[in-house]
């Protein structure tokens, strides 16, 4: 991969296997010659992202975005096609790898350890990150207990002070308040600044209008088009807007409005 390039996609496909009940299921477990039936969820998608890029990922529900997101990160596997990807990935999701059972302090004692830092750069680390969650007493208390913003501002807190070269965000800044997405896009940009990488999955055209380099438009596991906000947004928004005023029925039928958007932009 040129060294420019912070991640590289290569003819990436993945299929998940489509089980009908828990007895196919240990069929496909145990016997190495069954196919079940499978589920397209990534087509040949080619893309690069260069080091100090911040990429928007968009595209409507069950598009595939966090399916790619999850192979960049190495949370899960291709089922063909290469990945190349130059540096440290941390991934933040709703569910990025935090035990419900642990207090906020055990967690970022547990993800300090699972990145291998030492005691003592976790306790240099610990302080920050509990300034950046703010989220008061809660952080003596399981995660378990913790609303979906609290959740989200302690998973961001941890995720940016383990300095990832690469950082992907699934979403994950939705359920946060006014200032404490603000605080996480100066937060974004301050990496950028720093020459990092930054995947960046949400509905939030407006934010990504704001921050991202370069959108990817994501439709049924296929890339529509990557170019600069401005370019895809609109017939993104456009597109999704007809798609949402569709019926159940119609909707089997989009292609030729994607079609439409498609040719008329991009
Ligand atoms: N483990 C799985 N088994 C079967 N199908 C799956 C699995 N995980 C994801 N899928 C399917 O793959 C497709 C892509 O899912 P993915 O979560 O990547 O979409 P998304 O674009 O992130 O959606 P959203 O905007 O709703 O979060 C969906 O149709 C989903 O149902």
């Amino acid at each position: 991969m040129e060294s420019n390039l912070a991640i590289k996609c290569t003819n990436l496909y993945k299929r998940y296997p489509l089980y009908s009940g828990d007895a196919e299921r240990l069929k496909g477990l145990f016997l190495p010659f069954y196919k079940p039936q499978e589920f397209t969820a990534l087509s040949g998608i080619n893309l690069e992202f260069k080091k100090g890029e911040i990429v928007g990922l968009i595209g409507l529900n069950g598009s595939g975005k966090s399916t790619l997101a999850s192979i960049i990160s190495g949370i899960t596997y291709a089922t063909s096609g290469i990945v190349e990807v130059d540096g440290e990935v941390n991934m933040l999701s709703a569910n990025a790898g935090m035990e419900n059972q642990l207090t906020g302090i055990q967690n970022i004692d547990y993800k300090c350890l699972l990145l291998g830092f030492s005691k003592l750069e976790t306790e240099r680390m610990k302080e920050d990150i509990i300034e950046f969650a703010d989220i008061g007493v809660h952080i003596n208390q399981p995660l378990r207990t913790y609303s979906s913003g609290m959740r989200s501002r302690l998973g961001f807190a941890i995720s940016v002070h383990m300095n990832p070269d690469i950082l992907i965000i699934d979403e994950a800044l939705a359920v946060g308040d006014n200032s404490f997405t603000d605080k996480c896009l100066n937060k974004m940009e301050e990496f950028k600044t720093k020459g990092k990488t930054i995947l960046f999955v949400s509905h939030a055209v407006g934010q990504m209008q704001n921050f991202c380099d370069k959108v990817v438009w994501l439709n049924k596991g296929k890339v529509i088009g990557v170019e600069i906000p401005e370019k895809i947004l609109m017939p993104y928004c456009g597109f999704a807007r007809e798609f949402n005023a569709m019926t159940h029925e119609e909707r089997i039928e989009f292609t030729p409005i994607l079609k439409k958007y498609q040719e008329k932009y991009l």
